[in-house]
C-alpha cells in the first residue's frame, strides 16, 4: 500500500498539469513538478509559500478569493484562471478546480487543486462564436429569401430581406411544407431541387415563379445539404435567389427584338419565323395558310398634315383594330411604316377556305376603314380620320415556297390593289383572284336578285306508297340576267354567309305560304302539304317564329299543310333554343322534317326531344340502296327509327323501279324523286298534280 502511494505520488508529481495542495492559510503543502516549474521556484521554496509570495498580487488575490470560496463553502469549484506557464511568454487561460481537503472531523483543513490550460479549447470557441456571427451577418447581408427545408420540404428556419419577395407571411412557410404554401407547379421544381441535392450533394439552376401580392416574381434555386446532426432527419440550406429584374430585362430584350414598340404587334423578324414555322408545319400536316399584306392607303398624306404624332396614333389604333380581325392561333403583325401582315394559319380544317381568307380580309378592310378619333398636338387637336386600306393576298399549302416568296407574292398582289385605285383587295394565285372576284360579283348580284324579285319556286311532288300525291317539295332557282337558271348549289352557301339568306328565306316562305292558301281554295290541290326549307341562319334569326306566324295569317295559309324541313345542324346548335321554336311553331299546327337524315349526328335520345313529324332519308343512301348492302341496312334502321319514335319516313332521290321496290319492301312508303318528277315550274306542277290526284291528307 505504501508502495503505491508512493508510484502514485510519483507519477502526481511529474503530470504536465500543475497540481498543488494548501492550508486553511493558503500555504503550499504540497506542488508537483509542473506547478513548481510554473512559478519557477523549487519545491522547497513553493512548500509553506502563499500565492502573494508566488504570484503577482491580482492573480494571488483571484487565488486566495478562490480558496477562501472553496473553505468557507467545503464545495469543490472551478474558475477560469490566466496564468502564465514556463516556457511560455503569453498568458494561458486555465480551468482552476479546487477542492476542499478534510480533516478526521469533517472540518475543512486546506485546499487541493489542479489547473488545465484550456487556452486552445477557449481560442477555437472564441473562433466558432466569431464565425457564427460572421455567418449571422452574411445571411443577415443576402439580398436572396434562404430556407432550412428537409427532404419533404418542410420549412424550419428563413432568412428573408424583404416579406414582398414571398408569395404569403414569412411565418406561414414555418413548420409547414412547400406544398401546403406554393402552388403545385413550384412545389414541385422545389422538391426536385431537393431530391437533386440529397442525391447529388448540390443542386443549381432550378428556375421557378411565385405570384406575390406584389406582382409575378422569379427565382433560382440553389440547394445543398446542411451538416447532419444525430437523431434528425437531414436538412438542406435552400437559396432562392430572385430573378425577376433578370427576366423582366430578358423580356425586355425579347420585346425589342420580337414586338414593334410602337404598336406592340410582332415584327418582321417574328412574322417571318411563325410563317416558316407554319410552312415547316406545312411539310408534315395540312397546314394550309393565308398570308395578308395591308398597307394603309395615303398614309403618308396624314404624316405631311398633322405630323408624326397623328400618324403614330393611327398605326396604334389601326394595330389594335387588326387584332381584332383575326382568330386566336393567327398573327397580326407590322413590317414596318404603314404596313402590315395578318398570317392566317391551320386553314385545312375550314371547309370553305377561300371565303374565309375572304371574310378575313373584307373585315380587315371595314374595320380599318371605320373613322379613327386621332388627338395630338400641345393643344389636344383632334381629327376624325377615315382611311382605306390596300390588302394583298396570297395561300399556302400548295407547291412549296418558302417565306420571302410569300411576302414578295402578298406584296405583288397588294401593289395591283393599289394600282386598282387602292382601297382593294387582290390575291396573287389568278385563280383564286378569279373565284373571289366571281363570289364578289355573284354577292352583288344576288342582293340585287333579292331586291328585283328574280327568283321563283319550283315544286317536286311527293308521293305515297300507293302512287298518290301527297305534297311537294318547294325548291328555289333563281333567273339569273346573264347566267340562266340557278340551282340553290350556286348561291345558297353564298346567301347563309352574307347574311342575304334572311330576306330570301323570307320571300320563299311568304310564296309558299301564299301557295298553300291558294291551294286550299281547290279541291284537287287542297291537300297537298308544301315544305319548304329553312337555312340554319334564317331558323336562328330573332323573331322567326312570329315572322311565320304574321306569314300564315296574313296569306291565310292552313298552317298544317306547311312543313319545315330542318338540318341537324340546325338542331346541334344553340339545341335548347330550337326546340322551343319547333314547339312554338308546332303549336300552330307546322310540322317539321329532318332533311338529309343519317348524314349527321343525332343520337335517338336527343331526337325524341324534338316535335318531329317526319324523317327524311338522305338521297345518297338511296342511290346505291340496291346494290350497296349497308346503304340498305342504314335505310331499314332509319325506317324501323322512324316507326319507334311515331315520326313517318320518306326517301329522297329515288330514281329507279328497283329504288322504289327495294324501299317499299323495307317499309317505306312516302317517296320523293325523278321516278315521280322533277322539280318544276308552279304551272307544270298543278298540272301533273291534277292528272295524278293527290292523296287524301288528315285536316
Ligand atoms: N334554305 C333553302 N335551301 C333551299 C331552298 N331550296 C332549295 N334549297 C336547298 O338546296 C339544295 C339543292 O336543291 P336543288 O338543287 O333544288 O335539289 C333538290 C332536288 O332537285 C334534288 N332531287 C330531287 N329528286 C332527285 C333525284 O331523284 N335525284 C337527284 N339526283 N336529285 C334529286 O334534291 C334536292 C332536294 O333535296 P332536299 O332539300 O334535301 O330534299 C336542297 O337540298 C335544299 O337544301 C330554299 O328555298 N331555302
Amino acid at each position: 500500500m505504501k508502495e503505491d502511494n508512493a508510484r502514485l505520488r510519483e507519477a502526481i508529481d511529474r503530470l504536465s498539469v500543475p497540481i498543488y495542495m494548501k492550508d486553511v492559510d493558503g500555504r503550499y503543502v504540497y506542488a508537483n513538478d509542473f506547478a513548481c516549474e510554473l512559478v519557477g521556484r523549487p519545491r522547497s521554496e513553493v512548500v509553506t509559500a502563499n500565492d502573494h509570495e508566488l504570484f503577482p498580487p491580482e492573480l494571488a488575490d483571484v487565488q486566495r478569493a478562490n480558496d477562501l470560496r472553496v473553505i468557507e463553502g467545503g464545495e469543490p469549484i472551478a474558475s477560469e484562471v490566466y496564468l502564465r506557464f514556463p516556457h511560455s511568454p503569453e498568458l494561458r487561460c486555465c480551468l482552476s478546480f479546487k477542492q476542499p481537503l478534510f480533516d478526521a472531523h469533517g472540518d475543512v483543513e486546506g485546499v487541493a487543486g489542479l489547473t488545465i490550460d484550456i487556452t486552445e479549447r477557449k481560442r477555437q470557441e472564441e473562433e466558432l462564436v466569431a464565425l457564427k456571427d460572421d455567418f449571422a451577418a452574411i445571411i443577415q447581408a443576402l439580398p436572396d429569401p434562404m430556407f432550412e427545408l428537409d427532404i419533404n420540404g418542410c420549412c424550419y428556419a428563413y432568412h428573408t430581406p424583404d416579406d414582398s419577395l414571398l408569395p404569403a407571411a414569412p411565418s406561414v412557410f414555418m413548420g409547414r411544407a412547400v406544398s401546403e404554401v406554393l402552388p403545385p407547379e413550384e412545389a414541385r421544381i422545389v422538391l426536385d431541387a431537393l431530391r437533386e441535392a440529397a442525391e447529388k450533394g448540390r443542386s443549381s439552376g432550378k428556375v421557378f415563379k411565385v405570384e406575390t401580392p406584389h406582382g409575378t416574381r422569379w427565382f433560382e434555386l440553389s440547394v445543398a445539404p446542411m451538416a447532419k446532426v444525430e437523431g434528425r432527419p437531414q436538412r438542406f440550406s435552400v437559396l432562392s435567389r430572385e430573378l425577376t429584374a433578370r427576366r423582366q430585362m430578358e423580356q425586355q430584350i425579347h420585346d425589342l427584338a420580337f414586338f414593334d414598340p410602337l404598336t406592340r404587334l410582332p415584327n418582321r423578324r417574328l412574322m417571318l419565323d411563325r410563317l416558316e414555322h407554319a410552312l415547316a408545319g406545312h411539310a408534315h400536316l395540312d397546314n394550309d395558310g393565308a398570308v395578308l399584306l395591308i398597307d394603309l392607303d395615303h398614309f403618308k398624306e396624314l404624316n405631311d398634315t398633322h405630323g408624326h404624332a397623328a400618324g403614330d396614333q393611327l398605326l396604334v389604333k389601326a394595330a389594335e383594330r387588326l387584332r381584332g380581325c383575326i382568330r386566336q392561333g393567327d398573327t397580326a403583325a407590322r413590317l414596318g411604316g404603314d404596313e402590315f401582315v395578318v398570317l392566317l394559319e391551320n386553314l385545312d380544317g375550314i371547309f370553305d377556305r377561300l371565303g374565309h381568307i375572304n371574310m378575313v380580309a373584307d373585315r380587315i378592310s371595314q374595320e380599318l376603314s371605320r373613322p379613327f378619333h386621332l388627338s395630338f398636338g400641345q393643344n389636344g387637336e383632334t381629327i376624325l380620320y377615315q382611311c382605306s386600306v390596300s390588302i394583298g393576298i396570297t395561300s399556302f399549302g400548295g407547291p412549296d415556297a418558302t417565306a420571302t416568296d410569300l411576302l414578295r407574292q402578298a406584296d405583288t398582289a397588294m401593289y395591283q390593289a393599289k394600282s386598282a385605285g387602292r382601297n382593294a383587295v387582290r390575291f396573287f394565285d389568278p385563280e383564286m383572284q378569279a373565284a373571289v372576284t366571281e363570289r364578289a360579283n355573284l354577292h352583288a348580284d344576288l342582293r340585287d336578285a333579292i331586291r328585283s324579285g328574280q327568283f321563283e319556286l319550283y315544286y317536286q311532288v311527293q308521293t305515297t306508297f300507293d302512287g298518290l300525291s301527297s305534297g311537294a317539295e318547294a325548291l328555289l332557282r333563281w333567273w339569273h340576267p346573264t347566267r340562266g337558271l340557278l340551282s340553290p348549289g350556286a348561291f345558297i352557301q353564298l346567301a347563309e354567309e352574307t347574311g342575304l339568306i334572311v330576306p330570301l328565306g323570307h320571300w320563299v316562305l311568304e310564296t309558299a305560304c301564299k301557295q298553300l292558301a291558294s291551294w286550299a281554295g281547290r279541291p284537287e290541290t287542297s291537300g297537298l302539304v308544301l315544305s319548304v326549307n329553312v337555312s340554319a341562319r334564317q331558323f336562328q334569326q330573332p323573331g322567326f317564329t312570329e315572322e311565320v306566324a304574321e306569314l300564315l295569317q296574313r296569306t291565310g295559309a292552313p298552317a298544317n299543310r306547311l312543313k319545315i324541313e330542318l338540318t341537324e345542324s340546325v338542331l346541334l346548335e344553340h339545341a335548347e333554343e330550337a326546340i322551343r321554336n319547333m314547339e312554338r311553331l308546332c303549336s300552330l299546327g307546322i310540322g317539321f322534317s329532318l332533311d338529309d337524315f343519317g348524314t349527321g349526328y343525332s343520337s335517338l335520345a336527343y331526337l325524341k326531344r324534338l316535335p318531329l313529324t317526319q324523317l327524311k332519308i338522305d338521297q345518297s343512301f338511296v342511290r346505291h340502296v340496291t346494290t350497296d348492302p349497308s346503304d340498305a341496312t342504314i335505310v331499314r334502321t332509319i325506317l324501323a327509327l322512324g316507326d319507334s319514335l311515331g315520326l313517318s319516313v320518306i326517301a329522297e332521290g329515288v330514281e329507279t323501279e328497283d329504288q322504289l321496290a327495294l324501299l317499299a319492301q323495307s317499309g317505306c312508303k312516302d317517296y320523293q324523286g325523278y321516278l315521280f318528277g322533277h322539280p318544276l315550274p308552279l304551272r307544270e306542277f298543278e298540272a301533273s298534280v291534277i292528272a295524278n290526284p293527290s292523296a287524301p291528307q288528315p285536316n
